[in-house]
C-alpha cells in the first residue's frame, strides 16, 4: 500500500514536469523558432517527448494498483475433495521439429503429465503445425517413457518434473537402482529421438508394429507436406486403459495435426489452438484448459493446484476467465545484461493490472475456464455443433470410432468457413500477436483474470538466443501489436469504453509499444548531429555574464577549438580581447593539463546576435 501511494504521489509530481516540458517545446516552438532547422528540431522534439508522455502515461496505469496474491495449494482440499478436482486439458503447440527439437517438447510433455494431480482427470494434447512423422514417433516414445517416469517422480518426490532437467541437475543425491534405471532409459529415448530428427526420417528398425507403420505411412503419401495434409490424430495414451509400472492410472495423450490446404488460411498458432479446442472439445471437454509453448516446461508439480486456488474459489467472482502465470527462463547470463527475461513485461506489469481486470493472457501458462471461448460471462455463444459446448459431457471413451471420427472433422482445414470461430468464439483472428489480443477480447467481454507468481517458478522457458530470432521476434511481436493499435478495436478507444479508462491504458502500452522506437531513434541521432553542428537544442542553464565586457549580449563560454569554429559559423561574433586559452605557463604543467583535459580549453566572449 505504501508503494501505491507513493507511485501515486510520484505520478502527479512528474506529470507536472512533463507538462512543463511540452509548455516549454510549444514556446520555443511558436515564439523563438525563427530559422526552418530550428522548426523542425524543436517539432521533432516536440513528438518526441508527446509520445514519451503518453508511454509514460501508459506505464503508470501499471503502477496505480498493484496486487499480488499468494496461494496455498496444502490448503485447496479444504474446499474441495480430490475426487471433485476439475479434470483438465492441456495444449501444447510446436510447429517445426527442426527448430523446436521433438526432445524439448517431449520433455515439456513429459512435465505435464507429471503434475501432482489425479492423472486421469489430466489430458495433454499435441498441436503439430510442422505435421511431422519426427515429431509423432517422439511422441511415440515419449509416451512409453512416461509410463516409469511418473511413478518415479511420485515414489521420489521430484520437483523438477522436466526429466531433462532433473537428469542434468546436479541438486539430486540419489544413486538408486531405479534413478540410474530411469536415467538409461531416458537417455536411451532422447539418443533414438535424436537419432531419427539427424536422419530426418524414422529408423526402419525404431517402428515396432505393424499399426506404427500403418500410421508412418500416412505422412509418406504423395502430395504430403507440412503445409498439404489432411488432419492426423492419434491417441498415444489412453487414461481409462493404460496404467503405468506401478499399475497406476496415467493421462491421456493425444497427437494431433490439424489439416493443412495451401487455399485455406491456418491462422497459425491460434488457429492450431483453436482446432485443439474443438478436437478436446469432443474428446475430452475438461472445464479447464492450460495453454503452453513447446519450449515451456513446468518446473513446479503443485502448479495445477496453485491456479484452482483461484478457479475453484468459492469466493472467485464468476467472471473470473483465466489464471496466468508468468513466462520465466532458463539460461540466461548472471544479470541477464541483454534484458532477455522481460521481467517488466512478465512480472511487473501484470501485477500492475492484476489490481484492476487481471493480467493479458502471454501465449504460454495460462489456465482457462473453457466457458470464456464462448461468448460474455452474461451470455453465451454457441458453437455450431452441441458436442462443441463448453458443458456437454463426453460419455464414450476416446478411442471410440465415433468420436474420432468427429474429431478429425473438427481438425478439418475448411471447418471453420462460415462458423464464428477466431471471431466470437475460440482464439481470436486478426493479430499476429493472438495471445494478447485474444486476452484483450476476452477482457472488453467482461472476463476477469488473475495473476499467480509463485517464488518457484512454475514454467521455464527459452529465450531467443541468436540476433536474427530475437530481431524476428521483435518484428512479429511489433506488427501483431501494431495491428491491434490502429484496429477499430484500439485500447485508446474500444479498449477504455469496455474495461474503463486505466485498463484501455495498460492494454495501449503494448499495442503502441513498437512506436516507442521514434523517440529512441530521435534521440539516439538528434543531440549528437546538433552538437556537431553548434545547434543547442535543450533548454540553456542562464549563464552568468561575463566578468570582463558585463554588457547585455555578451556571454562568457569554455568550450573546445572546434565549438568555437562552428560558433563563428553561425554568425555569432567572437571578442577577440577576451579569448583566452586555459594552459598553464611551464612545460611541466602543460603535459599534466594535456593528460587530465586532453585538448586545450578556450574562454571566449560571445556576442549572440538575436
Ligand atoms: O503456425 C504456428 C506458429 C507457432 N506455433 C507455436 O506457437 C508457439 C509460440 O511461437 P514462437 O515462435 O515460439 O513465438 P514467441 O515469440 O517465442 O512466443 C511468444 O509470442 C507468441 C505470439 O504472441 C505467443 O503465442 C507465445 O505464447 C509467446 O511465448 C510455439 O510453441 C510454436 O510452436 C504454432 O503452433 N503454429
Ligand atoms: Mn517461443
Amino acid at each position: 500500500m505504501p508503494c501505491t501511494s507513493f507511485n501515486r504521489a510520484f505520478a502527479i509530481i512528474y506529470s507536472f514536469a512533463i507538462l512543463a516540458l511540452i509548455y516549454h517545446h510549444l514556446t520555443t516552438l511558436f515564439r523563438h523558432s525563427t530559422t526552418v532547422i530550428s522548426i523542425i528540431i524543436t517539432t521533432t522534439l516536440l513528438i518526441s517527448d508527446l509520445i514519451l508522455s503518453f508511454m509514460w502515461a501508459t506505464t503508470t496505469s501499471f503502477r496505480l494498483r498493484p496486487v499480488l496474491r499468494q496461494t496455498f495449494p496444502e490448503n485447496l482440499e479444504k474446499v474441495l475433495q480430490e475426487q471433485d478436482f476439475p479434470a483438465i486439458d492441456i495444449f501444447i503447440c510446436t510447429a517445426d521439429p527442426y527448430k523446436e527439437p521433438p526432445i524439448n517438447v517431449v520433455n515439456t510433455a513429459l512435465s505435464l503429465m507429471a503434475y501432482d494431480y489425479p492423472p486421469e482427470k489430466i489430458s495433454v494434447y499435441v498441436s503439430d503445425d510442422g505435421g511431422s512423422e519426427l515429431t509423432l514417433f517422439a511422441f511415440m516414445e515419449a509416451a512409453k517413457f512416461a509410463e516409469c517416469w511418473l511413478p518415479f517422480c511420485r515414489d521420489n518426490n521430484v520437483m523438477d518434473r522436466c526429466p531433462e532437467a532433473y537428469f542434468s541437475s546436479n541438486r539430486h543425491g540419489n544413486t538408486e537402482l531405479q534413478y540410474e534405471e530411469t536415467k538409461a532409459m531416458y537417455e536411451s529415448m532422447k539418443i533414438r529421438i535424436e537419432n531419427t530428427v539427424e536422419r530426418g526420417e524414422i529408423c526402419p528398425g525404431y517402428i515396432i508394429d505393424e499399426s506404427q507403420r500403418q500410421i508412418f505411412s500416412k505422412y509418406r503419401t504423395p502430395g504430403f507436406s507440412r503445409a498439404n495434409h489432411p488432419a492426423i490424430i492419434q491417441v498415444l495414451k489412453e487414461s481409462a486403459k493404460e496404467k503405468d509400472k506401478k499399475g497406476d492410472l496415467m493421462p491421456n495423450l493425444v497427437y494431433v495435426s490439424r489439416e493443412k490446404n495451401k487455399n485455406s488460411p491456418h491462422h497459425f498458432k491460434a488457429g492450431a489452438l483453436n482446432s485443439l479446442l474443438r478436437v478436446s472439445s469432443v474428446m475430452t471437454n475438461a472445464p479447464i484448459v492450460l495453454t503452453q509453448d513447446c519450449d515451456m516446461y513446468s518446473n513446479d508439480p503443485l502448479t495445477i493446484k496453485r491456479a484452482l486456488c483461484f478457479i475453484s474459489d468459492p469466493l472467485a467472482r464468476p467472471t473470473l476467465g483465466y489464471v496466468q502465470f508468468p513466462q520465466r527462463y532458463h539460461g540466461l547470463n548472471k544479470d541477464d545484461i541483454y534484458g532477455g527475461e522481460f521481467l517488466r513485461l512478465f512480472v511487473a506489469n501484470p501485477v500492475g493490472m492484476n489490481g484492476l481486470q487481471g493480467p493479458s493472457y502471454v501465449g504460454s501458462g495460462c489456465f482457462f475456464r473453457r466457458r470464456v471461448f464462448f461468448g460474455r460471462p452474461t451470455s453465451m455463444v454457441p458453437p455450431e455443433i452441441q458436442q462443441l459446448e463448453p458443458d456437454n459431457v463426453v460419455e464414450k471413451p476416446i478411442t471410440a470410432q465415433s468420436i474420432l471420427e468427429l474429431a478429425h472433422h473438427v481438425a478439418r482445414c475448411n471447418y471453420e468457413n462460415d462458423t464464428k470461430w477466431g471471431f466470437q468464439l475460440g482464439f481470436r483472428y486478426g493479430s499476429l500477436v493472438e495471445d494478447y489480443y485474444t486476452g484483450y477480447r476476452l477482457q472488453c467481454e467482461g472476463w476477469e483474470s488473475n495473476f499467480c507468481h509463485p517464488s518457484r517458478p512454475a514454467f521455464l522457458g527459452d529465450v531467443p538466443i541468436s540476433v536474427i530470432d530475437a530481431v524476428s521476434q521483435t518484428k512479429r511481436w511489433a506488427i501483431g501489436l501494431l495491428e491491434v493499435g490502429f484496429s477499430k478495436y484500439t485500447p485508446v478507444g474500444f479498449g477504455a469504453q469496455c474495461m474503463g479508462f486505466i485498463m484501455g491504458l495498460c492494454y495501449a502500452h503494448y499495442a503502441f509499444w513498437p512506436i516507442l522506437s521514434i523517440p529512441i531513434t530521435i534521440y539516439s541521432f538528434l543531440p549528437q548531429i546538433a552538437l556537431l553542428n553548434g545547434i543547442y537544442i535543450f533548454p540553456e542553464v542562464k549563464r552568468k555574464k561575463n566578468e570582463i565586457g558585463q554588457q547585455s549580449g555578451k556571454t562568457k563560454y569554455d568550450m573546445k577549438l572546434q565549438q568555437l569554429w562552428s560558433l563563428t559559423k553561425n554568425g555569432d561574433e567572437i571578442n577577440y580581447d577576451a579569448l583566452r586559452m586555459h594552459i598553464p605557463e611551464d612545460q611541466n604543467g602543460w603535459k599534466s593539463y594535456q593528460r587530465e583535459n586532453g585538448k586545450p580549453r578556450i574562454e571566449a566572449v560571445i556576442v549572440r546576435h538575436a
